[in-house]
């Protein structure tokens, strides 16, 4: 792997620390699965999990280490002569492995975990490595919780074990207790303070305990680190690691301040994060930077307007460049005439005239006051509806207001304006679609016969808009009658006025059609 200084190194540990997140486990195949897509991601070196802690993770990393040819499989190991032999074992497939060796330098730690003096670790740390080295020629260290370790005692140990034949030495905050200009500085002082610090690739794993885990990566890559690991979709123990879509986004969309960039194949993210939230079931955050579904939909009017004159104005980033399709305009309650009127275009509506926009618009702001996302389905209807509105109608449905309970008749209350004329009725009915018909008949006789009535829901919920069909019947004469609505007695009240309207405009046929329908 080039030791460029204009090239960070991704390291991803979502197949170890990723799993570690309670919940997460994975089998040997879904290993290998996540594996394959971690490669053609472009990851430069694929964590594939601590050989030692079962025979699964042994045959797991073994597997990985079998199939995974582009990127460095690594394996990791405490420092001991079991679990470093293990790790070397399961990495003999490998094209390239690592050992990742490990062993904590905070006083804490030494103290009450390992309950060892501080020269014993450094001793068991040079010896690690050593010991790593005898199995393959790329072996990483890490003085675990260096976060909180004393920073003069972390460059002997980083000295000497970088002297020992460790090629990477990755500076982990272990229990995500830095803050990035802290840990930034952390990390320069020991490049310039550990006198070999050219003969290793300094890396950084940070833990999100304060929700820092990105910002103290990026701190660190500022102060020139030039590895950073990281798991897909943030996994990982607690409160997880820094997610490897941010880390890489962040570095290639402010290249100016970075200095360096990937080698990721950024399309692949998305992809490789949906595969990832299936496998583990934890699924992603919709506001989550990158892989979130909002991550590139733009819901409010200003901003929708601004995108359609320049993406640039509200997006950083392409969608496209992620692995989505594309970015998104989604139509509700805050969206304004602009995108509106670009999405009915792209769904084959033209509006003749800007009086017909505004009125579909007002329609379309009457339903989003409903329903929280208006789908493409919805629009078809409301404008199918604003279509279904006959030239020289003489019913309209101004009101209509049922009440229903258990035990009790239905009773509708319905206004309708005649021939430019507002009046009332109610009536009672065996439900509230039929005493909402009935209310209608007493005010509008039409003499027809109900010969079909169906509801359909437009899109998926139960704020779904229903779409009502009547068919009705006169003499011989037959029309249909539709209307959608998100309350299905007033979707049936349009249908049925709608129907009325034809028979009064003489738009019946003599004999129904079940294709109309
Ligand atoms: C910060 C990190 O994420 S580190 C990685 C964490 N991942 C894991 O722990 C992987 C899963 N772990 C396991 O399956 C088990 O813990 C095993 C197989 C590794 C060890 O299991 P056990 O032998 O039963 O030990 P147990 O887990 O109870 O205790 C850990 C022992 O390792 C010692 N130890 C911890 N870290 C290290 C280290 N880096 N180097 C050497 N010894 C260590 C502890 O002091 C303790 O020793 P003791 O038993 O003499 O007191
Ligand atoms: C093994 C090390 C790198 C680790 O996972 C940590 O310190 O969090």
């Amino acid at each position: 792997m080039s030791r460029d200084k204009d090239r960070l190194i991704i390291f991803d540990t979502t197949l170890r620390d990723g799993e570690q997140s309670p919940g997460a486990s994975m089998t040997k195949e879904e290993k290998v699965r996540i594996a394959k897509a971690l490669e053609r991601m472009r990851v430069d070196v694929i964590e594939a999990g601590f050989p030692a802690a079962s025979k699964g993770d042994f045959e797991s990393v073994e597997a990985v280490a079998r199939q995974v040819k582009d990127s460095v499989v690594c394996g990791l190991a405490r420092a001991r002569e079991d679990d470093i032999s293990r790790a070397g074992e399961a990495l003999k497939p490998a094209n390239a492995g690592r050992i990742h060796t490990f062993i904590a330098t905070s006083p804490i730690h030494m103290k009450m975990k390992l309950q060892l003096e501080p020269d014993e670790v450094l001793e068991q740390a040079v010896w690690a490595v050593k010991y790593a080295r005898q199995f393959c020629d790329n072996v990483e260290f890490s003085p675990e919780d260096a976060g909180r370790s004393e920073p003069d005692f972390l460059c002997r140990v980083l000295e000497a074990v970088i002297d020992a034949g460790a090629s990477t030495v990755n500076i982990p905050d272990t229990v995500g207790y830095n803050v990035p200009d802290q840990f930034g500085d952390l990390i320069r002082y020991l490049r310039e303070r550990v006198p070999n610090a050219d003969k290793a690739v300094f890396s950084v794993h940070c833990h999100n305990d304060l929700g820092l885990a990105v910002a103290n990566s990026l701190a660190a890559v500022r102060a020139g680190a030039r590895q950073v690991e990281c798991t897909v979709n943030g996994l990982g123990e607690r409160a997880g690691n820094a997610s490897l879509e941010e880390i890489v986004m962040a570095v290639r969309t402010r290249q100016d301040f970075f200095d360096c960039d990937t080698h990721i194949n950024a399309q692949e993210i998305v992809p490789t994060s949906r595969l990832v939230a299936n496998i583990t079931g934890f699924s992603v955050q919709p506001n989550k930077a990158i892989v979130g579904a909002n991550a590139f939909a733009h819901e409010s009017g200003i901003h929708q307007d601004g995108v359609l004159k320049s993406r640039e104005t509200y997006e950083i980033m392409r969608a496209e460049d992620v692995g989505w399709k594309t970015n998104r305009m989604v139509l509700g309650k805050h969206s304004g005439r602009n995108a509106f009127r670009t999405r009915l275009q792209e769904l084959g509506t033209v509006f003749e005239s800007e009086e017909q926009l505004n009125e579909a618009f007002v329609r379309f702001k009457e339903l989003a006051d409903k329903k929280h996302e208006i789908f493409d389905d919805d629009l078809q209807a409301l404008v199918t509806e604003a279509n279904l509105a006959l030239e020289n109608e003489r019913v309209r449905l101004v009101s209509l207001s049922v009440t229903s309970a258990t035990g009790e008749t239905p009773e509708a209350e319905v206004t309708l304006s005649v021939d430019g004329k507002e009046q009332h009725a109610s009536a009672p009915g065996s439900g509230p679609v039929d005493a909402a018909f009935k209310a209608i008949d007493t005010l509008v006789p039409s003499g027809t016969q109900l010969l079909l009535y169906s509801v359909s829901n437009i899109t998926t919920g139960t704020d779904s808009q229903g779409e009502v069909t009547v068919r009705l019947e006169r003499a011989g004469r037959v029309v249909n009658g539709q209307g959608a609505d998100t309350d299905i007695v007033i979707a049936s009240a349009k249908a049925y006025v709608n129907a009325i309207n034809k028979i009064l405009l003489g738009q019946d046929r003599t004999h129904p059609q079940a294709a109309d329908v």
